[in-house]
């Protein structure tokens, strides 16, 4: 038990064929924002290489929240491999099987095995917009500036 619990959704998994066996996202330490998901699958990521990597999953998010998918900091660091759609989003309709689109920016090859921990799960909750078509908006201090335009 947590020594300082948060506020917790369920989230609905539903295992894939080729996904038993393999553990479930979880948190790895107390405090942890991610919790950490596995690959389903085996491949070489060759240098520049982008490959959707199956996890043996799909889900059901509750209305009113999605799931970023993340990157793994020591993978990016140690081996220039990391999330290219960072953070990814996964859509609380979405049916299909969670895939981590990875690539390897690295020089060398890298091996990714079933059951490896490749990137991190933070459920997050939604907020929905609607635009409003006006003829002019508001004047602020910082107008139309933007791009660096407050300085270094
Ligand atoms: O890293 C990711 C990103 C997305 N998805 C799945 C779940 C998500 O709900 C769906 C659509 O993702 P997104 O909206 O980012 O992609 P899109 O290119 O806009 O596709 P679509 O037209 O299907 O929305 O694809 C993944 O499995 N992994
Ligand atoms: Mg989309």
């Amino acid at each position: 038990m947590p020594s300082h619990p948060l506020p917790t959704i369920n989230i609905l998994l539903k295992r894939l064929p080729h996904g038993e066996g393999l553990p479930a996202p979880s948190y790895t330490t107390e405090g942890a924002a991610g919790m950490d998901v596995v690959a389903a699958e085996e491949l070489d990521l060759a240098p520049g290489q982008r490959h959707a990597v199956a996890t043996g999953f799909a889900m059901a998010i509750p209305p009113g929240y999605e799931v970023q998918v993340r990157p793994r900091s020591g993978l990016a660091l140690k081996h220039g491999v990391t999330v290219p759609n960072t953070p990814g989003t996964i859509d609380s309709d979405y049916r299909g099987e969670l895939k981590i689109i990875m690539i390897n920016h690295g020089a060398d090859a890298f091996p990714i095995r079933r059951g490896d921990r490749i990137a991190q799960l933070v459920p997050a909750p939604v907020q929905h917009a609607r635009f409003a078509e006006v003829e002019e908006l508001d004047g602020t201090a910082r107008g139309a500036g933007g791009f660096g335009s407050t300085g270094v």
